[in-house]
């Protein structure tokens, strides 16, 4: 399916320093965001972060306090959402029960007036890049969940505003479907050209299927980055926290200057260049962050640290061990195959050893913010 989407040179979206309050609450301060033409950009956040009122604030069904909403260089202020050309898709994503697959799909471009044909066209094009072709006879009581929730994605995407705000559209799936559908949402979104906003908790699918991830926290945006920046050089703490499973380790450290080393859990590993070039000459106490999967069991006696297995979490091709020492609690990612051969259950005594030091980060202890590496906010 290929549409013509206008192209302008201002970005699709622009909020600038938007501010939103109900009563005691502060939705969303100082939100600033662009997205750009045909990108796929994911609000993620935790519950309450701002991120639905976002979406109605650009939609114009609430209205900012402050700042403004740029749609194609344009400010919204005073626009009605029907004259927006935007179109926002919830998650309870509801059909008509009394039309076929085929008349839910066609049913906008039926309000719309366009000719028969055309619609035609545009309904089997749209039933075969979601692949319901073969259920667009039937009414909705007949279709399988995921069945009916492609038609119900279909019938929003069928069409062409200048963007998409897509509200956790897939959150009522169960998790293969979901895994299945936001592949899907990915591709329509690239082949039509389109530009979506989608809204999620959940950051493996920000992960997955963004171009540019906004973490949203509080009503304030955290980090705007590509995924991959977003979960290699997290803003702080609390965003390294939220992105990746299991979760980062994180605990106190010290650098050491004249010796160019991190003490921490009870041992301590060669500073990685990022560290000596952030921390230079000042020894300086911070919080280490330590992904599971940069660390791994080695020998006891070259290891950094020594500590001892309290749990095996098994996930398949990987395990998660939990190990503990006098000094602090570390998740590690091991392969799963390799346990036995090392012998790794609960009570046993190991080594740990750091992997990929370029991976550490360094948080800082008191507001919680990246200080290693240094990096300026990479571009997504
Ligand atoms: N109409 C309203 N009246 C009062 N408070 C509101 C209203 N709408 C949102 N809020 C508050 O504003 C904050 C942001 O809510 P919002 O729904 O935007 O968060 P969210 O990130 O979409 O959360 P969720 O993932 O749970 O949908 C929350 O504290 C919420 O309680």
């Amino acid at each position: 399916m290929t549409t013509a989407f206008a192209t302008t040179t201002a970005p699709v979206l622009a909020l600038e320093q938007v501010h939103k309050r109900f009563r005691a609450t502060q939705a969303l301060h100082d939100v600033t965001l662009t997205v750009p033409e045909a990108s796929f950009t994911v609000l993620l956040g935790p519950a309450g972060a701002g991120k639905t009122t976002t979406l109605r604030v650009i939609a114009g069904l609430d209205q900012p306090d402050a700042g403004r909403v740029l749609l194609a260089g344009q400010d919204m202020r005073g626009w009605e959402p029907k004259d927006r050309n935007v179109a926002m898709i919830f998650d309870n994503l509801a059909l008509y029960p009394n039309k076929t697959g085929f008349q839910n799909l066609a049913s906008p471009l039926r309000i719309r007036g366009e000719k028969s044909e055309a619609i035609r066209e545009k309904v089997e094009a749209m039933a075969k890049t979601l692949k319901v072709l073969h259920i667009l006879d039937r009414l909705p009581r007949t279709m399988s969940g995921g069945e009916r929730q492609r038609i119900a994605l279909g019938r929003a995407l069928i069409r062409t505003p200048r963007l998409f705000l897509l509200d956790e559209p897939l959150s009522s799936l169960d998790a293969m479907l979901r895994i299945e559908l936001r592949a899907e949402l990915k591709r329509l979104q690239r082949e039509c050209g389109a530009t979506f906003l989608m809204a999620t908790p959940d950051y493996t699918e920000a992960l997955a299927i963004a171009d540019t991830v906004a973490l949203l926290r509080e009503g304030r945006v955290v980090q705007l980055a590509g995924p991959q920046t977003l979960y290699d050089l997290p803003a702080d703490r609390e965003v390294a926290r939220f992105v990746g499973a299991p979760q980062i380790n994180c605990l106190p450290a010290r650098y050491v200057p004249g010796q160019g080393r991190v003490e921490a859990a009870g041992g301590s590993i060669r500073a990685p260049r990022a560290f000596v070039e952030a921390f230079g000459e000042a020894e300086t106490a911070f919080e280490l962050g330590l992904r599971p999967e940069h660390l791994a069991p080695a020998d006891p006696d070259r290891a950094a640290l020594r500590a001892e297995v309290i749990d095996v979490e098994p996930l398949g091709l990987k395990s998660v061990l939990t190990v503990r020492n006098e000094d602090a609690e570390l998740r590690v990612v091991v392969e799963t195959a390799t346990l036995p051969r090392l012998g790794l259950a609960v009570g046993a005594s190991l080594g740990v050893t750091v992997t990929n030091p370029d991976a550490l980060l360094a948080f800082d202890l008191q507001s919680g913010r990246r200080i290693a590496p240094v990096q300026a906010m990479a571009a997504p």
